[in-house]
């Protein structure tokens, strides 16, 4: 089963829909663009699009998971993205983890505000990059391969204006698109973001990005199709408080940033490793940035940028993802490319409960994880920003924690609705129970309002094969360990939406012993 879905806003459908409403029928060769045979006043039916360079036909059906965002959501099916997975054996062996999924298109963007070409190494092989070059080469950016496997050459020199239409099939594909604002503005003086994607994992607005821009000095329309900014004038630097030190909201403020008039000062910034790895790339490139105590960063903004040669900072999801998949297992995996500094959190918990591992500090080297024998032990934390429990990281833990003895508590202080995949780990056997109240330490935003946003997992629980249907990128990955965990065999529907941020992930899981088949 292939994925995709578009949420109905206002008795509208999202643009993407709305465009198979219309029924257009010419393959399109964007990524995960989709376009209907034919459309019926019952529903939709047959779908064609592409996913790589083949064409995809399955269907377009109301999702029928519920949603705590309301309105109503469509996916669209194939059988062709299914993985049976016969469970119980311990994965062991190595991976490598490349650039972070979370830093790579951004620094991608980035480029587009250079006058010279700016290369990218490290670079994964994910469909969030596939996404951001596609919507890079419309607007006249040159992407190529450099001369080493995983380098791209970005340049920038020809930036023009994208068509619409284009640039909207990509609508719901990632959340990126909103990081053109800022350089689309300096370079052309208006821009065009179609609606965004990403994981549905809370509600997940725009304000604070739309409130900063509006601050310096940018023009903001919202219409059906996406939004629509001009800036009228050079955008000038101004002092910004952030209501949540937001990741999107703080890298939309140093994009836009760098190249206004004068001085910005962010107040509540986040300071995410990928956030001082992009601050890292924009130094390159010529700004002016320089990040102070207490989540405040200053920026001068500067007439022009050059382009920037970069190695991205290694993928601390991914190598979060496949320790979990360690523990849970019973396995032993060495990941090359982990970084112990940008991982001491995970870390420290992952001791706690009584995973073992080792940092391996050589240039090529990497952290090796492993289940040491004995039962694991439960754990009380919550998720919070940097240097806080990264939110990416609680998923595929939460597997693991089925099986610790005893009681764990997981309070999720970053999204109001990520624990949506523990109820299909209770069919395998898992005993999880969602609470409304706020199970941590610390208050969060989202106490008392009705989000099923804390955890108690009782373990250790044996887990049994199930039927899964993937509701998110890190929700997918850890359905994959929680059936590699489970006896007997488990099918996974929508292993496709696991590309976005998993490069390679099935020959990765064959080389570590995974027992599974593609139907
Ligand atoms: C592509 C990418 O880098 N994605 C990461 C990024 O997402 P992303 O940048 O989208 O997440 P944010 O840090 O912006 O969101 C954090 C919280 O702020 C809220 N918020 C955010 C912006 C806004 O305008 N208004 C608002 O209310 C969100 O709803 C959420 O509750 O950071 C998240 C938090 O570490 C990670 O889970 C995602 O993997
Ligand atoms: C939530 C995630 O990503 P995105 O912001 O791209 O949806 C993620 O990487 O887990």
């Amino acid at each position: 089963m292939n994925e995709g879905r578009a949420r109905r806003q206002g008795g509208r459908l999202g643009l993407r829909n709305a465009r198979l409403v219309a029924g257009v029928t010419a393959p399109r060769t964007t990524p995960g663009h989709q376009t209907l045979d034919r459309a019926d006043p019952g529903g939709f039916r047959e779908a064609r699009w592409l996913s790589g360079n083949s064409v995809q036909i399955g269907t377009i059906e109301r999702d029928p998971r519920p949603s705590s965002l309301g309105g109503e959501f469509y996916m669209t099916r194939t059988d062709a993205d299914v993985l049976i997975v016969h469970g119980g054996l311990p994965l062991q062996g190595e991976v490598r983890v490349r650039g972070a999924k979370n830093l790579v298109p951004k620094a991608m963007v980035a480029a587009l505000l250079g006058q010279e070409p700016s290369r990218i190494r490290n670079v994964p092989d994910i469909r969030d990059v596939a996404i951001v070059k596609g919507l890079l080469q419309l607007h006249g950016v040159a992407v190529q391969p450099g001369e080493e496997p995983g380098e791209l050459i970005l340049d920038p020199q020809n930036v023009e204006r994208a068509n619409v239409a284009d640039i909207d099939a990509h609508a719901g594909s990632s959340r990126i698109p909103i990081l053109f604002c800022g350089p689309l503005l300096h370079r052309l003086g208006h821009a065009f973001i179609p609606d965004l994607g990403g994981c549905r994992i809370g509600d997940r607005p725009i304000n604070f990005h739309l409130d900063a821009l509006r601050q310096f000095g940018a023009v903001v329309e919202k219409r059906p199709e996406g939004l629509y900014l001009e800036a009228p004038q050079r955008l000038r630097g101004t002092k910004i408080q952030l209501p949540y030190p937001s990741v999107g909201a703080t890298e939309q403020v140093l994009l836009t940033a760098v190249c206004a008039e004068g001085v910005t000062e962010l107040r509540n910034a986040a300071v995410e490793p990928e956030i001082i790895d992009l601050i890292c790339v924009l130094q390159k490139m010529g700004a002016i940035i320089s990040v102070h105590t207490d989540r405040v960063i200053r920026i001068t903004g500067v007439e022009r940028l050059g382009g920037y040669d970069h190695r991205a900072l290694p993928d601390r999801l991914e190598a979060a993802s496949w320790a979990c998949a360690a523990l849970a297992t019973g396995g032993d995996i060495y990941v090359r490319g982990a970084q112990q500094k940008d991982m001491m959190t995970f870390l420290n918990v992952y001791r706690t409960i009584g995973g073992a591992f080792q940092v391996d500090d050589s240039p090529e080297g990497g952290i090796r994880f492993w289940h040491p024998g004995g039962e694991l032990k439960s754990i009380a934390l919550e998720t919070d920003v940097h240097p806080g429990f990264q939110t990416d990281w609680q998923q595929p833990l939460v597997v693991a924690l089925t099986q610790a003895g005893g009681l764990s508590i997981v309070h999720e202080t970053v999204y109001e609705n990520r624990f949506g995949f523990t109820s299909a780990l209770r069919q395998m056997g898992a005993v999880i129970q969602l609470y409304r109240e706020c199970l941590g330490g610390t208050p969060c935003r989202f106490g008392q309002r009705n989000y099923l946003h804390s955890a108690a997992i009782y373990g250790p629980t044996k887990l049994q094969g199930a039927e899964l249907v993937i509701p998110d990128l890190r929700g997918g990955f850890s359905y994959l360990i929680a059936a590699l965990a489970a006896q007997g065999t488990s099918t996974v529907h929508g292993i496709d939406l696991i590309y976005r941020g998993y490069e390679n992930f099935l020959d990765k899981l064959k080389g570590l012993g995974a027992n599974f088949e593609l139907p």
